[in-house]
């Protein structure tokens, strides 16, 4: 990690001058259902970066201005994109939620908008005919010139920009579901291909990033978050006969269990070692979390 200056977590909380600080109970509020995010984290290492990113937004919005003005054309609005990696279930869905929230909670006048890329999966129909359903997650399991396609939309002028849905709960793309983009001032998009080069083709999806976070951990504690989401997933669904986790749910634990282990060994744990690790030199910003998801250390690139 050359290219990386380490900052301690109570260095890192300094940064943050204007005490926009979120008690408890706000916090409470304003998380999803069954978020476990902690107000420390929120206040040393949340505000800071948050406060880093709108620098950077504000920078990128003032030389549109100025490149627009240049050219002697009318302003086009570009989205700031923020892009957020890292392996299955180390919590990047959780981070990209709160990360949408506090932006707009700091920044009430933007139109702050977030999405997966799990939408660009192929559907298991597919997968299951190019006999990749072993390799979900891959990078050849996405359809990445759709991706491409898409990101290029969002950043011209349109002003709806319609995206593919995944259903963790069906485990699969909805179909004739969509989501929509609508001219957002800032975009969050997480998934674990957010930092990959694709397989064969010249684009890139970090091209169009203005700003990226990886989120790291070690193996054997995003290993433990996993399996306890799989254990989450079973109780709640234990009663939910359209969900994908009620057949494992109603079958023995320990069968369930040893599935979801072996999925994690012969799936999200090679996709990771191969895929995924290898790209986080590419973030702008590095979050390393310890037990409890806790951050303690942050990487910020030199360049
Ligand atoms: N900051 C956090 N504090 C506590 N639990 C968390 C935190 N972030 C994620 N988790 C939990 O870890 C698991 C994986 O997180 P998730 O956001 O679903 O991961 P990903 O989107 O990377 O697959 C979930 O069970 C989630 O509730
Ligand atoms: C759909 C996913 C590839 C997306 O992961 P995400 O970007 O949400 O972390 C992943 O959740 C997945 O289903 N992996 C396949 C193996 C598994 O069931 O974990």
């Amino acid at each position: 990690m050359d290219d990386f200056t380490k900052i301690s977590r109570r260095q890192w909380s300094k940064l943050s001058t204007d005490n926009k600080y979120i008690t408890a109970d706000e916090l409470n509020k304003l998380v999803a259902l069954g978020d476990v995010i902690d107000t420390a984290d929120v206040n040393e290492i949340y505000i800071p970066l948050i406060k880093d990113l709108h620098l950077f937004a504000q920078h990128k919005k003032m030389l549109s201005k100025l490149q627009d003005h240049f050219m002697g054309r009318d302003e086009i609005k570009h989205p700031f994109i923020i892009g957020i990696s890292g392996s299955v279930a180390v919590g990047k869905s959780t981070t990209a939620r709160l990360l949408q929230t506090l932006l707009k909670r700091c920044y009430p006048d933007l139109h702050i908008q977030l999405m997966t890329t799990d939408g660009f999966l192929y559907p298991n129909q597919e997968l299951e005919k190019r006999r990749l359903m072993s390799r979900k997650g891959f990078p050849e399991s996405y359809n990445m010139k759709l991706l491409c396609d898409f990101l290029s939309d969002v950043t011209s002028e349109k002003s709806i920009v319609y995206y593919p849905l995944y259903s963790q709960e069906l485990s699969d793309i909805v179909p004739g579901k969509y989501g929509k983009i609508t001219q957002p001032d800032i975009l969050i998009i997480e998934g674990i291909n957010t930092l990959q080069l694709p397989p064969n083709g010249v684009v890139v999806t970090s091209d169009f990033f203005d700003f990226s976070i990886y989120i790291d951990a070690n193996e054997d504690l995003i290993e433990t978050w996993f399996m306890q989401r799989f254990k989450h997933l079973l109780k709640i669904n234990k009663h939910n006969p359209d969900n994908y986790y009620y057949a494992w749910a109603n079958g023995p634990l320990d069968v369930a269990v040893n599935r979801a282990e072996r999925i994690w060994q012969t799936v999200d744990l090679v996709n990771l070692r191969e895929y995924i690790a290898p790209t986080r030199s590419r973030a702008n910003v590095i979050l390393h979390k310890s037990h409890g998801h806790r951050i303690d250390s942050i990487y910020v690139r030199h360049y």
